[in-house]
């Protein structure tokens, strides 16, 4: 799929936050397979949310190391090939979902054919003509869930992937996650992962380093 290093991801020592003096991650240190699903949990404000941020590359640690593929997770041979997919949606609320669709498949190796099939198969069909601005929330969150992972990646970082999420959706994106996790990385943070989703492999944060 690449020349480059498979994207494991590895933290080393890491010491960061968002205020000053108040770290949400303390000395954590853990490793991230290149294959397969791995799981992301803690308590509530145990630092699941820190962490997807420190994969992404916008939060810089305080001390220590984040590599993702050997490399800063903001370079520009990591960027690519990796996706991320915050909790909360953020969409164009004036635009459609088609829309989104179209746009998300200018991502390396998208298609719209593509795209517009995984919106079927999730329910959208009928929301396709809809400003995104109009959606329920679960409607919003399946078309986020695509609008993040359109095209090809090495790397998938999904956050709280099925709140809100119908049983059928659920049940498609963990097709797609077993799919994905055959030959790339699918990080998923989650407090209550279904019961079909196959988890390789557990980063608990309350035992990856300590609080502060
Ligand atoms: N974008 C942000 N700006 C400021 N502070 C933040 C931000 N994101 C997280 N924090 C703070 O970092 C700490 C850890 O929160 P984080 O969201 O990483 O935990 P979490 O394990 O994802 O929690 P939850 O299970 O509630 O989603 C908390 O004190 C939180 O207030």
């Amino acid at each position: 799929m690449s020349d480059g290093e498979p994207l494991a991801v590895r933290l080393d020592q890491v010491t960061a936050g968002w205020i000053e003096g108040k770290p949400a991650l303390r000395s954590a240190s853990l490793t991230i397979a290149a294959r397969g699903v791995t799981g992301v949990v803690g308590p509530n404000g145990s630092g699941k949310s820190t962490l997807v941020e420190l994969i992404s590359g916008y939060l810089r640690p305080w001390q220590g190391t984040v590599q993702v593929g050997g490399a800063a997770p903001d370079s520009g041979s990591v960027r690519s090939r990796r996706r991320i997919c915050r909790t909360a949606p953020a969409l164009f609320g004036l635009m459609t979902v088609r829309d989104h669709l179209v746009l998300s498949a200018r991502a390396p190796g998208g298609d719209l054919d593509v795209q517009v099939r995984r919106a079927e198969r999730l329910g959208l069909g009928p929301w396709l003509d809809e400003n995104a601005g109009t959606l329920s929330s679960g409607t919003a969150k399946k078309l986020w869930y695509l609008f993040c992972t359109a095209g090809d990646f090495e790397l998938v970082v999904l956050d709280e992937p099925f709140n809100a999420l119908d049983l059928g959706a659920v049940d498609v994106v963990v097709d797609e996650i077993v799919r994905w996790a055959e030959d790339r990385a699918v990080v998923v943070v989650a407090h209550q992962p279904p019961a079909g989703l196959p988890v390789e492999a557990v980063v608990d944060l309350e035992t990856a380093g300590h609080r502060g």
